[in-house]
């Protein structure tokens, strides 16, 4: 077996098909920056498949390992961002047309890897119903829970108060904040020593969240120097509703806890 074989690179190799006619120079950049991207996602999903499945056999140190793996994919990820940005509003508009109404929007790894990390929107399966092993792929990661779900349910197995409408719910909601989740992480964060791997994997949380949301600023930025504020060929607003996808979060209580975190039991003389 030779290094093409294994790899299978004559399928790899001849999956760019510019389709800009006369041929422009720069959209095999974007037909790249796209498939490496969706390459890493593979790979994204398959750490935090498994991630999902050491938490809930307790194997903590095991799930942790995947998840480092997972924050150095996305820091590529997000470093990639910088080869597109050389493409320049002129040469974006030599080849966007030839892209009709395809957009990111119809990303199915993309929209498997919020599920998986707990953004739940049932509407965007629908996305899918021209494609139905992709359809089915997002309708079973719906139903099924979140890696913030397994590890609530961790949380509760550990003994520490997870009321039971956290850890026995259905799945294909979006998750709700609740109190007794933040009095939980408040007790994790107010004692670390005493919670130590618990302490740890939140912090894991938090680090993917916020590698997550810089991607998602990248993305923003890097749209906006090509398109300005463009709608979408998509549909969408364009940088309107990315920046607002930046208000969202897969773990609130791991962020509202900081605040209380902050502030302590001082009680604040007043908003200024
Ligand atoms: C010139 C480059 C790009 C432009 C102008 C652009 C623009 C946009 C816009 C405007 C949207 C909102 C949906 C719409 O109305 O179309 C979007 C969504 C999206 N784009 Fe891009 N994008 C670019 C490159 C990329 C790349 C390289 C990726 C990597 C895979 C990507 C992934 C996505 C994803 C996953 C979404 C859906 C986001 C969500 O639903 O929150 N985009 N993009
Ligand atoms: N939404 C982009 C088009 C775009 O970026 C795109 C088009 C086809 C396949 C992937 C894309 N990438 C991300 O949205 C635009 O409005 O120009």
């Amino acid at each position: 077996m030779s290094y093409a074989d294994y790899l299978d690179l004559r399928t790899l190799l001849s999956a760019q098909h510019p389709l800009a006619q006369p041929p422009q120079h720069d959209e095999l950049l974007f037909i790249i920056q796209h498939q490496t991207s969706e390459l890493w996602f593979k790979l994204v999903l398959h750490e935090l498949r498994s991630a999902r499945e050491l938490f809930e056999r307790d194997e903590l140190q095991a799930a942790l390992k995947r998840l480092a793996r997972v924050k150095h994919i996305q820091a590529t990820l997000t470093g990639q961002w910088s080869v597109l940005a050389t493409l320049t509003p002129s040469e974006y508009s030599q080849f966007r047309e030839f892209l009709a109404t395809s957009s990111g929007f119809q990303s199915v790894q993309y929209r498997a890897v919020e599920f998986l990390l707990g953004n739940k929107k049932a509407e965007m399966v629908r996305v899918f119903d021209r494609e139905p092993e992709w359809r089915a792929v997002l309708a079973e990661l719906l139903d099924q829970p979140s890696l913030y779900d397994v590890f609530l349910q961790l949380l509760a197995r550990r003994g520490f108060a997870v009321p039971r409408e956290v850890t026995d719910r259905d799945w294909s909601q979006p998750y709700t904040p609740h109190d007794e989740v933040l009095q939980v992480f408040r007790q994790v964060y107010a004692d670390p020593a005493a919670h130590w791997d618990i302490y740890e994997t939140c912090e894991e949380l938090v680090d993917l969240e916020d590698n997550f949301q810089q991607w998602r600023f990248r993305h923003l930025k890097t749209v906006e120097r090509i398109i300005g504020t463009a709608p979408g060929t998509g549909g969408s607003s364009g940088v309107t509703f990315l920046r607002r996808a930046l208000d969202q979060t897969f773990f609130p209580e791991l962020y509202a806890v900081r605040g209380v975190i902050a502030t302590g039991s001082v009680e604040r003389s007043g908003e200024r």
